[in-house]
């Protein structure tokens, strides 16, 4: 699913309205049908029923005036309360407003104070304060408003985005409503799908508002991974296909005390499907590991007596390296100096798809323009915000506070493809493209996360996705099998391993005909 920001779809609805002549009142109508259908498919129809329209001065607010009278007409009692004089309402809305019956309408320019009563005795509360047009933080009567709307224990159905959320980040602009419904128009905005705005907007339903197809498919905007965007990514499998054509993996890992991250890293792997898979870990650990994995061989490097990586390993890890389809890096490595220089000359040295994870990319941290010696070679990155902090020389909350622009202005410096992780990865490219992931929850938040999804891309790199699709897919598998997870067990409790091994569900949920007809094409 495409989601652009608020500001794409304003111009998205001036190419509408002045290159393909679609009138702005058409648009307006469809958008506050759709809400009103939403309405009805909710609440039913017919007396007894009353919704209590909050609109603003702008189109949002028109959408609201469309409401209240298609509501009217299948029976409801639909009255809206304008924060504004009429006279400040114009175009679009102005033309809607007018064909509403005076009683319907109260217009209270000095805020919501007085009608609390009122908005309590709704069936439902719909938010057309502010759309896509909010361009400032709220306060005054309409940052009362919101509260009075917060406050009323009744449904709110927000429409387009909930008031007070900025469509281009989901950041809260002071103040803003919380909603069990919003209906948004033409395409989802960004503010609909990354939080705070997506919790504070609910279930989300995006509607068809006739907005023609050359605009919503020429619009800039990135793409939201759902189930359907998954599902185009993913490759059926050969019926002939064997070991060597899925890819052999070798996940570089492992220190004292972090073995099960190595066991996890190349055990998703061989859960999301690579052919074989090699562990190269320190050689101390070697026995630990013979007996943690089954499928996994591994390979004891460096000195036996030793519990991590030394600098010298580097010839070693170079020659197993050799013809391997792809490698991650990372997973429980540990901070020694010296496996802190072998990471720095595996960087420049390895030629093969390479995912960088954990304390690997803390290794990167120390001298990330070692990234752009990889010379055209792939590199994937995939920090959570602590490791994308260090890797920035910025503060958690400044990556926070703008994780799209974190996650771009990286990949684009270093020439990498990066996964910036947390509710809602973000994916970037290395010319700048953004993919949001839409799956995973809460349950996620615990150790060894990190290490799965690092098998899971190596997996796909290493069966040969391109790495924007590795990326992309690959964020999105590991969050939809803890989904199916969380579906049978709740969020709870949950931990790494459980979404390892629900790992083949959610491939063999998201294939389309695996195993086709003899002929389909190798991975
Ligand atoms: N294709 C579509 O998506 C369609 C969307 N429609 C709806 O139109 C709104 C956007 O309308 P617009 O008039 O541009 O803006 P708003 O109604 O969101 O509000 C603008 C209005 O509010 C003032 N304002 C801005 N920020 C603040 C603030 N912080 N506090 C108070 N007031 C503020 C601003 O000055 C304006 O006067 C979109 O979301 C859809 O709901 C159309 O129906 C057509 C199709
Ligand atoms: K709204």
């Amino acid at each position: 699913m495409k989601v652009v920001t608020g500001q794409v779809m304003q111009s998205m609805d001036k190419r509408a309205i002045g290159e393909f002549g679609v009138p702005g009142v058409a648009l307006m109508e469809r958008a506050g049908c759709a809400c009103a259908d939403a309405i009805s498919q909710r609440f039913g129809d017919g007396a007894g029923r009353k919704a209590v329209i909050v609109a603003g001065k702008g189109n949002n607010g028109g959408d609201g005036f469309v409401i209240s009278r298609i509501l009217s007409q299948r029976g409801w009692e639909a009255l809206v309360l304008l924060l504004a004089a009429p006279q400040a309402v114009t175009g679009d809305a102005a033309v809607n407003l007018e064909r509403l019956d005076s009683g319907v309408v109260t217009s209270l320019p000095q805020g919501l104070a007085g009608q609390e009563e009122l908005i309590k005795s709704a069936t439902v509360v719909v938010d057309a304060l502010l759309g896509t047009g909010i361009n400032s933080e709220v306060g005054g009567i309409y940052g009362e408003a919101i509260d009075v709307v917060n406050a009323c224990g009744v449904p709110v159905v927000a429409v387009d985005i909930p008031s007070g959320i900025d469509a281009g980040s989901g950041r809260v602009l002071g103040r803003a409503v919380r909603a069990d419904l919003t209906v948004s128009f033409a395409l989802a905005k960004l503010g609909n799908v990354l939080y705070p705005g997506a919790e504070l907007g609910g279930r989300l339903v995006v509607a068809d508002i006739g907005m023609p197809q050359a605009v919503v498919d020429e619009a800039p905007g990135c793409e939201f991974m759902d189930r359907e965007s998954a599902r185009a990514i993913i490759r059926p499998r050969s019926v002939i296909a064997h070991k060597g054509s899925n890819g052999h993996c070798l996940v570089i890992a492992g220190s004292v005390g972090k073995t099960g991250a190595a066991a996890m890293a190349a055990q998703s792997a061989l859960r999301a499907g690579a052919g074989l898979v090699s562990l190269a870990v320190p050689a101390a650990l070697n026995p630990v590991l013979e007996s943690k994995t089954t499928e996994a061989m591994t390979i004891p490097i460096g000195p036996e007596d030793k519990w991590h990586f030394l600098a010298g390993a580097l010839g070693e890890l170079l020659s197993v390296a050799k013809g391997k389809d792809a490698v991650a890096l990372g997973p429980g490595l540990g901070t020694a100096p010296s496996t802190v220089y072998l990471v720095h000359s595996l960087l420049t040295a390895l030629d093969a798809p390479l995912v960088i994870d954990a304390d690997g990319l803390n290794a990167v941290a120390v001298a990330p323009e070692l990234l752009l010696r990889r010379r055209g070679r792939v590199t994937l990155l995939t920090p959570h915000p602590g490791e994308m902090a260090r890797l920035m020389g910025v503060s958690v909350p400044e990556v926070e506070a703008d994780r799209i622009g974190c996650a771009r202005d990286f990949a684009t410096r270093f020439q990498v493809y990066l996964v910036l992780k947390g509710a809602r990865s973000i994916v970037a490219g290395p010319d700048g493209t953004i993919a949001i992931n839409g799956s995973g929850n809460p349950g996620m938040a615990t150790g060894g996360m990190g290490d799965v999804l690092t098998g899971v891309i190596a997996a796909l790199l290493g069966q040969g996705y391109h790495p924007f699709a590795a990326a992309r897919l690959g964020v999105f598998l590991h969050g939809y099998a803890a989904d199916l997870m969380a579906e049978e067990t709740g969020t709870r409790g949950m931990v790494a391993t459980d979404v390892q091994e629900a790992l083949p569900r959610a491939l063999q949920r998201l294939t389309v005909a695996e195993g086709g007809a003899a002929g389909t094409s190798i991975n």
